[in-house]
This record gives structure tokens, C-alpha cells and sequence, in this order.
């Protein structure tokens, strides 16, 4: 379903007046400009993009629901109207997504913000979307999250691990190599959440992830499922992980076991090897280097591959993260029967959690990350998500701890105080 421009006749919207011009932010940090109402972000280490209002917006499910994306962008970008006097990766007419993990059952979303402003280097600019430029000046001050608390989602501590149990019987019987199970957590809140609350938190305390706000679905995810700039194609690859203790000391050593970890390299492997095969058709060369380097976050250490490309033909980011998705990173090894295996013993709609968040330009350039650590605001409060990866040498309650750990960022960023 398409949402037409105001004004405009239902089922053909008119068409997008899309103005971009240089800014000087004067240092105003980028989530400081977020009204409460209708905001999306897409941040990293202070840059990135962030928007309000909603210009058009395709609503849509299933099969197709990356193709419809990418028709209805194409569509819309092609009777625009665009100035854009910077030329910049995500300056002039940028859409922001969520997309469902499967095919069934979840939504999926491409918004047009009215206003987006983007800062990248010392380049900063505002794109305006058949509204007047506003001032651009810092917003009301987030409200923290009212009466929070958690409880179990669709399963509680040990039912998941006898999920996880359940699903190394089915890896040592050989019916797949890997799968990746998650769990949820319910934040109940009095008062409907303020996401800039969380966000801000997220974006200060995880600078090495995305922090990312699209219709809903928010957190700050480490791994980025493509990226498209200019011809050359990213992808950050995680799989194997290990909690922090908080002692650097002890933390070091537990990285050097972690990056020598024989189940952990494994599942890494897997992981990077559904991402080169999906990326190859579309790239003239690629590299993927050999052996993973340890990413270090604040809750967590996971090894990491960064595999790039050059891309030879004309798809889009949101193209290759279709051809991308699910990696063996949130589904499995075989894809086919690790996403069947989730789907009959996950006991929970997965929905956008662990789907491909974030912007694309007019020439088809963007990011696209995973949507972990994670996520969705609900009637009651918010839904959080965590999953982890299970291989034939995985211990339930390791893995159980695992996803305690992974639901920390977003946990902590709800805190009041
Ligand atoms: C599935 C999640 O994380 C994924 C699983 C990992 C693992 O099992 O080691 C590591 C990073 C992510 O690819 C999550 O955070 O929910």
C-alpha cells in the first residue's frame, strides 16, 4: 500500500519536489535535531543521516517485498523532481527501510522523510521533500522511559535452551551444519517510549555500531550486511562471539582464545562463505581476506571479516541485500534448512529483527545493516531481540548467557537515569 503525498489522488501520488543543499551544522549533533513524532536515523560516530515527517511511504509483506521496494523506489525517484547541489552518498532523494526476516510473518517499510539531514566528513546537508527548508535547531529534550520493566517473551530461559538443545540433536544427526535461534524480551513501559531516548544511549555508547531508528524498529547493530558506494561493495561479516568480563587484561586473553576458538571459526565460515557466494555474481573482483580480526564492543567480542567488492553490474544496495539475506550470520548453513528449522522450532515471529534496516540513495548507493541488538516498539513498550549462532559443539547455557549479553545495548539504553 502506497500513502500518497498530501494533495495528491489517492493511488498516484504527486510527484517529489527534492531539494538538497549544504548546511553548517555549527556542531549541533545530528540526533538533537529529531522531533519526537515520525523521526528516522541511520548514525555512526556521529555522522550519518537522520529525518522527520513522512513524504510517501510503501507498506509491504511476503516474497516480494524487496522487489516491490525497489520498483516503488525507482518508480518514485523517476518523476521527481531533484535539485541536489552536493552529490554526496545519501544527498538528494533518500528512502530509509525495515525489512521482515522472512517471508512470513512481518511487515516491511521504505519511508521518504520530508526532512533529512546528512553529515558525512565535514560535509553536512539538509534535504527537504516537498516541504519548506525548516530551521534547523536542537528539538525538546528526550523523555526518559516511564515505570520500565522486563519480562519473558515468547519463552523463558530454559525452555530456549531446551530450543537450542533440540537443535544441536538435529545438527549432529546431520540435517544441517548451523542454525541460528533468538529469543525475545518484553519492556513494558507506562507511558508510550520516546525512541530518541534509547537512541542517543545506543549512539554514545556503541560509536563502533549503527545506530539506527526506522518506523519503530530501533538499535545499533555491529554488522553491516552490504554496503554500496560508488561501485565498491562492503560486507561486515560477524559469527562467533564471546562476552566481556569488564578486565581488559582478562578481556585480551579471552579475544586470543576467541580468535583461536575451533567451534567459533567454524560457525565464522560459514557465516562469511553465504556472504562471498551471494556477492559474487554481481562483482569483477572481490576480496575476502582468510583468517577473521576480533571486533571488540562493550558487551561482547565477535570475530569479524570484512569482505569488498567491485560491483560489475547495476544492482542496488537494496538488491544485493535481497541476494545478501538471511546470511548464515542470522540464519544457517544450508539457508533452506536452518530457516525451516527456525520457523518450526523458534516458537516467536521473528518479524524485522535480524531483516535488513537502513537508506538508500537515488543512484542505488546505501547501507544496509542487520538488525541486531535490536528492537521494536509494541503497543505495551518495546520488544527486544537476541539471538545466537548454533553449531554441533554449542552448550545451551553458554548460549543462553550469549543472548543475555546481546540484549544489553538495547537494555541499557532504556534506563532511566
Ligand atoms: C543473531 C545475533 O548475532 C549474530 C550471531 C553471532 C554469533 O552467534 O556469534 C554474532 C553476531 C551476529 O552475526 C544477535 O545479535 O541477535
Amino acid at each position: 500500500m502506497t500513502t500518497p503525498a498530501s494533495g495528491a489522488q489517492p493511488g498516484l501520488a504527486a510527484p517529489l519536489v527534492v531539494r538538497t543543499v549544504p548546511v553548517d551544522l555549527a556542531d549541533l549533533p545530528l540526533l538533537d535535531l529529531l522531533p519526537e513524532q515520525d523521526h528516522v536515523s541511520w548514525l555512526r560516530r556521529g555522522e550519518g543521516l537522520v529525518g522527520w515527517g513522512v513524504a510517501a511511504r510503501l507498506d509491504t509483506s511476503g516474497p516480494t517485498r524487496f522487489s516491490d521496494a525497489v520498483k516503488w523506489w525507482s518508480e518514485t525517484i523517476a518523476r521527481a523532481d531533484v535539485v541536489d547541489t552536493v552529490g554526496e552518498p545519501g544527498s538528494g532523494p533518500v528512502c530509509f527501510g525495515a525489512f521482515a526476516f522472512a517471508d512470513d510473518p512481518g511487515d516491511s517499510v521504505l519511508v521518504i522523510p520530508e526532512v533529512v539531514v546528512g553529515l558525512r566528513g565535514d560535509r553536512a546537508w539538509l534535504t527537504t521533500v516537498s516541504v519548506d527548508a525548516p530551521e534547523l535547531q536542537p528539538a525538546t529534550a528526550a523523555r526518559p522511559p516511564v515505570g520500565l520493566t522486563f519480562s519473558d517473551g515468547a519463552r523463558n530461559g530454559e525452555e530456549w535452551m531446551s530450543v537450542v538443545a533440540d537443535a544441536v540433536g538435529r545438527i549432529t544427526s546431520g540435517a544441517l551444519e548451523k542454525v541460528v535461534l533468538a529469543r525475545d524480551l518484553i519492556a513494558t513501559t507506562d507511558e508510550p517510549l520516546d525512541v530518541r531516548w534509547p537512541l542517543r544511549r545506543l549512539a554514545e555508547n556503541y560509536e563502533m555500531c549503527w545506530t539506527f531508528h526506522v518506523d519503530g524498529l530501533f538499535g545499533a547493530t555491529p554488522e553491516m550486511l552490504v554496503r554500496r558506494e560508488r561501485g565498491l561493495v562492503t560486507s561486515r561479516v560477524l559469527a562467533g562471539t564471546i562476552r566481556r568480563t569488564g578486565d581488559d587484561e582478562r578481556d585480551l586473553a579471552l579475544a586470543a582464545t576467541l580468535a583461536r576458538s575451533s567451534k567459533d571459526l567454524e560457525e565464522h565460515e560459514y557465516a562469511v562463505r553465504s556472504v562471498a557466494d551471494a556477492l559474487e555474481p554481481h562483482c569483477s573482483s572481490m576480496n575476502v581476506p582468510e583468517a577473521p580480526f576480533v571486533l571488540h564492543l562493550p558487551n561482547v567480542m565477535h570475530l569479524a571479516t570484512d569482505v569488498n567488492g567491485v560491483v560489475h553490474d547495476l544492482a542496488s544496495s537494496l538488491q544485493l541485500a535481497e541476494s545478501l539475506h538471511p546470511s548464515a550470520a542470522v540464519g544457517g548453513t544450508p539457508t533452506a534448512a536452518a530457516t525451516a528449522l527456525i520457523h518450526e522450532i523458534e516458537g516467536m515471529p521473528r518479524d524485522r529483527y535480524a531483516g535488513p534496516v537502513g537508506w538508500m540513495d537515488a543512484s542505488g548507493d546505501g547501507e544496509w545493516g542487520i538488525a541486531l541488538r535490536s528492537a521494536q516498539v509494541i503497543e505495551s513498550g518495546v520488544r527486544l531481540f537476541a539471538g545466537c549462532g548454533i553449531v554441533a559443539s554449542s552448550d545451551p547455557e553458554a548460549e543462553l548467557a550469549e543472548s543475555q549479553a546481546k540484549f544489553v545495548p538495547v537494555r541499557d539504553a532504556l534506563e532511566a537515569g
